[in-house]
């Protein structure tokens, strides 16, 4: 079997400044032992995120150059348009600066107080939205999910006993719509199936619920079904793309992910009286309905991002990378979420750090270690980021407690990868002598992003 390698050549590059032990150790003590408080400048490599932290290709950056930066009517919000609707298939978009803003409008427009929105696991900033409109998330996922070590090839599926089991309880009037994520991204960067998808929709056709998607990673998702689900393995990924979507009322979507840009998203809906609703927050919360809160330049690299993100090379690319870092550690024993995700390899801090309690923070301090060994920035998704009930107040305890090692795209190569590996092996390797945070700072909302810890 012959290696692959990369679909793209490498233009223009960023130098990066390799850092000694003892000034990590500075900086991450200033960053109070969370990785979101890390200068850029003082990491190496970078796997906080692939959210915005993709590289362009000359034909986006060509795009930059065609902006029309008109305030209405500009001509790359119809291009921008006339992509998400080939791609997507969806009738109606207004465009958002980021998933943030879609959530936000989406919110407003559909949830009631007292309302509950069922999803195939939370994601830190829609449930928070769902919240702030007065909502009630409840997970529906299948119990696989929650744990790390199930291989089960689809657990982003929502379990339909559990979705049935709420609509009987609340009644449908209660549930503005089902919010379905592909990838699951808390799971590990899960995909749902295409047949599990397929059986939510006529599910929610019986009680007349609409289902929105967050298509953030809805690309690599269809890899996913390319790969483990027989009826689609010879078809290709737009087509694949294409019947995901037709199974859902309208979607969320961050094109700081799959579409390979570094700002925009967009909320897209069928139903034209919702889009109208949605287009009058627009003006309020992004903008004009033709911008959205980006530029002609970010909506015009927007539109040929989303051409690039369905070409199969590039995603088989892209995910292959993911699965190299991913089957390296496995392979060195090293404990992580299985089966490998998409986008990001998940270590779970649950056992590679046993000795440390969950409100000590394993997750947060493996994060910080990882830096400290290499300079390797990672995220915490655990106990931090599951963040307190909204009625008690008390802490979730999830059952992952995972650091992400977030891949951009086209951005590392397979020698990153590899040295990334090592270092995680090393860490894995002094496991023993790392003790637990407290907390000294708790921000209100997303405690993760801005939360600080010290030593125990
Ligand atoms: C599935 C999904 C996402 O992953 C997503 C953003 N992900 C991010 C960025 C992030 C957001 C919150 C906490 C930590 C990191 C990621 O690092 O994974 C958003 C919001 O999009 P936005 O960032 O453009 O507002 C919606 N849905």
């Amino acid at each position: 079997r012959r290696s692959w390698a990369e679909p793209y050549k490498i233009k223009v590059v960023e130098p990066l400044k390799i850092t000694t032990r003892a000034e990590r150790e500075q900086a991450i003590a200033q960053a109070g032992y969370n990785t979101f408080l890390l200068r850029s400048e003082d990491v190496y490599i970078d796997l906080l995120t692939d959210s915005g932290t993709s590289a362009m290709s000359d034909y986006q950056w060509a795009g930059m150059m065609l902006g029309d930066e008109a305030y209405a009517g500009s001509k790359n919000f119809y291009n921008l348009e006339a992509s998400i609707q080939k791609y997507y298939g969806y009738r109606h978009i207004v465009p958002t600066h980021q998933g943030r803003g879609a959530e936000n409008i989406l919110s407003q427009i559909l949830i009631k107080p007292g309302d509950y929105i069922p999803g195939n696991m939370y994601f830190t900033t829609t449930r928070l939205h769902q919240e702030l409109a007065g909502g009630t998330f409840v997970d529906v996922i299948i119990d696989e999910a929650h744990d790390a070590q199930s291989l089960h090839p689809f657990k982003g599926n929502v379990d339909l006993q559990k979705l049935t089991d709420l609509i009987e309880r609340v009644g449908a009037e209660r549930i503005p719509y089902i919010s379905v994520a592909g990838t699951v991204n808390m799971a590990g960067g899960q995909p749902i199936s295409m047949a599990n998808l397929r059986a939510v929709h006529q599910l929610a056709q019986t009680y007349g619920i609409r289902i929105i998607l967050d298509a953030t990673r809805a690309v690599e998702n269809a890899h996913f079904i390319q790969q483990r689900e027989e009826d689609y393995s010879s078809q290709a990924i737009a087509t694949i793309l294409r019947e995901f979507c037709s199974y859902t009322d309208g979607c969320t979507m961050s094109g700081k992910k799959d579409a390979l840009v570094n700002i925009g998203g967009w909320l897209a809906l069928n139903d034209y009286n919702l889009y109208e609703e949605a287009r009058n927050l627009i003006v309020i919360y992004e903008g004009l309905h033709t911008y959205g809160g980006m530029a002609g330049r970010d909506m015009e690299a927007m539109a040929r991002g989303i051409e690039e993100s369905v070409q199969d090379d590039h995603i088989r690319a892209r995910v292959g990378q993911v699965e190299y870092l991913g089957q390296k550690l496995l392979d060195w024993g090293i404990p992580i979420v299985v089966p490998i995700g998409g986008h990001a390899i998940y270590l779970d801090a649950k056992r590679f750090l046993p000795q440390i309690p969950q409100d000590q923070f394993p997750a947060q301090r493996l994060a910080a270690e990882l830096y400290l060994e290499a300079g390797i920035r990672a995220m915490e998704r655990g106990i931090v980021s599951a963040g307190r009930n909204k009625e008690t107040g008390d802490n979730y305890y999830p059952e992952l407690e995972l650091v992400r090692l977030t891949i951009p795209r086209r951005v590392y190569t397979q020698a990153h990868m590899d040295l990334t590996a090592e270092a995680v092996e090393e860490v894995y390797h002094n496991r023993d002598r790392l003790r637990g945070l407290k907390m000294i700072y708790e921000p209100k909302y997303l405690r993760f992003f801005q939360a600080r810890f010290e030593l125990q």
